[in-house]
């Protein structure tokens, strides 16, 4: 995928720009900068979320996005969770939630799943998508140390086995050395990468 942003506004403000990244496949980047930088922005730029932004935009991948909390459908099965959005297999997704750990809880709904296990249901779909490039943004924010040493385990696991590319959020360097992202830094206003 490749961005030329030339500027990004909100209303008069601006926030980000110039910007220019390249992510080929397999590549893995991290999105690093103070609060307000405008990382959130420019990974929703990316995924198309948001265009309304100068410049050009060419994402030859299938893109697949983590947020921060587990975004799952409650009156469907954990099962039905990754493979209606994505159209995997059943088959497919009963492998990947085994290997998030939640073999034997395909037919569990969302709420009887603890937040954990709804996290790491929330990763499995979304390398169900079979994505080129999977976007997250602060995914690990706010889990408890356990918690978020077993989600980089598993989202470093699932990115070796699958070969998608990352483009990680996050404030924490650590993150990103953890999933051999390499770190660019969002700096001034408006925002350029150094
Ligand atoms: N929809 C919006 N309308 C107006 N301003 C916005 C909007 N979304 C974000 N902003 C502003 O753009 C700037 C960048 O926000 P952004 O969420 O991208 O920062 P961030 O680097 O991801 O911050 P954090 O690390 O705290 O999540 C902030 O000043 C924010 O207030």
């Amino acid at each position: 995928m490749r961005l030329d942003l030339t500027a990004k506004s909100f209303g008069p403000r601006p926030i980000l720009g110039p910007v220019s990244l390249t992510v080929g496949a397999g590549q893995r980047v991290a999105l690093l900068g103070p609060s307000g930088v405008g990382k959130t922005t420019l990974l929703r730029i990316i995924a198309g979320l948001d265009r309304d932004f100068a410049g050009t935009r060419a994402v030859p991948d299938r893109l697949a996005m983590v947020f921060q909390e587990p975004t799952l459908l409650p009156w469907r099965t954990a099962l039905t969770n990754l493979t209606l959005p994505t159209g995997a297999t059943r088959a497919e997704a009963a492998a990947l939630m085994a290997q998030v750990g939640l073999a034997g809880r395909e037919a569990a709904y969302p709420r009887q799943l603890s937040l954990g296990q709804q996290r790491r249901l929330s990763l499995a779909r979304a390398f169900a998508a079979r994505p080129g490039i999977l976007l997250m943004d602060e995914p690990f924010a706010s889990l408890d140390e356990a918690t978020r040493d077993r989600m980089l385990d598993l989202t470093a696991q699932l990115l070796d086995s699958s070969g998608a590319g990352l483009i990680l959020v996050t404030h924490d360097p650590a993150e990103a050395a953890r999933l051999s992202a390499r770190p660019l830094t969002l700096s001034g206003s408006p925002a350029t990468l150094g």
